[in-house]
């Protein structure tokens, strides 16, 4: 049975003062009977991981090597080494941002797992292509790619994130959410047969709100959710929380 997963993206969000929502949600959600996780900007992960009780906390990125001259980034290891037990790779912010391709997420992956960090992959389609549809074949290919052969059902998690509905207030219709959902679990258990196929966690992501979270998570192959916006603040990001806690 997979654990569900609540997790928040809080990206280019957040200062000193965002701690304490972190430290209300980490308050009211002390028994959680779902896994919760928010990354943080980097700034940030060594004060939250200090108030975050049986929240993790991960990184929003990382670099492919263990060290060396990169300025301006930050490698898997010294993401561990500051608190961080898990990370984000291969948003569509970084892909889009940074250029970055999904050969690239596939060896930033490689460093997580070797940093033993949960490894949230990013997989999701433009507009463009869901209207010309190539949906299917385009997450297909980011997740043959982005996803190494060291993935487990422990080490990975795979996120879903139509690019059309982040920050958008768009969501997909639930049919449309499970038949990526489903596509995705499908290619899993054929590449890593049934076992590690089906224990790795599939999160939705794109516009998850505490009025539209319960249909969502109702969704086949829907283990949780990748928030952004609404999980900046606990009064919004717990009611989600909660949505989770009831699906189980
Ligand atoms: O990109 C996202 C999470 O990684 C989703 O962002 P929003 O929830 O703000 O749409």
């Amino acid at each position: 049975m997979r654990r569900k997963l609540a997790a928040g993206n809080w990206k280019m969000n957040g200062d000193s003062a965002t701690l304490d929502e972190l430290a209300t949600l980490a308050q009211r959600h002390a028994e959680a009977s779902v896994d919760l996780l928010i990354c943080p900007p980097a700034t940030l992960i060594s004060r939250a991981v200090s108030c975050a009780g049986p929240i993790r906390i991960g990184g929003q990125d990382c670099h492919a090597a263990p060290s060396g001259a990169h300025t301006g980034d930050i490698s898997a290891a010294q993401l561990r080494d500051a608190g961080a037990t898990a990370v984000i790779l291969g948003h569509s912010e970084r892909r889009e941002d940074h250029d970055e391709d999904s050969d690239q997420v596939r060896e930033k992956a490689r460093a997580a797992h070797a940093a033993d960090l949960l490894t949230v992959i990013c997989l999701g389609e433009s507009l463009a292509q869901r209207e010309a549809q190539n949906t299917l074949d385009i997450i297909g290919a980011q997740l043959a790619l982005s996803v190494p052969d060291s993935a487990t059902g422990e080490n990975t998690v795979i996120a879903y994130e139509p690019i059309w509905a982040i920050g958008t207030g768009l969501v997909p219709d639930t049919d449309q959410i499970g038949e990526v959902h489903d596509f995705i679990r499908a290619r899993l258990e054929r590449r890593f047969g049934a076992g590690v196929g089906r224990s790795v966690r599939l999160l939705y992501g794109g516009s998850v709100k505490p009025e539209n979270a319960a249909s969502i998570f109702a969704v086949s192959n829907v283990d949780g959710a990748l928030v952004g916006g609404a999980s900046l603040k606990a009064a919004d990001f717990s009611p989600i929380v909660s949505a989770l806690e009831a699906s189980a």
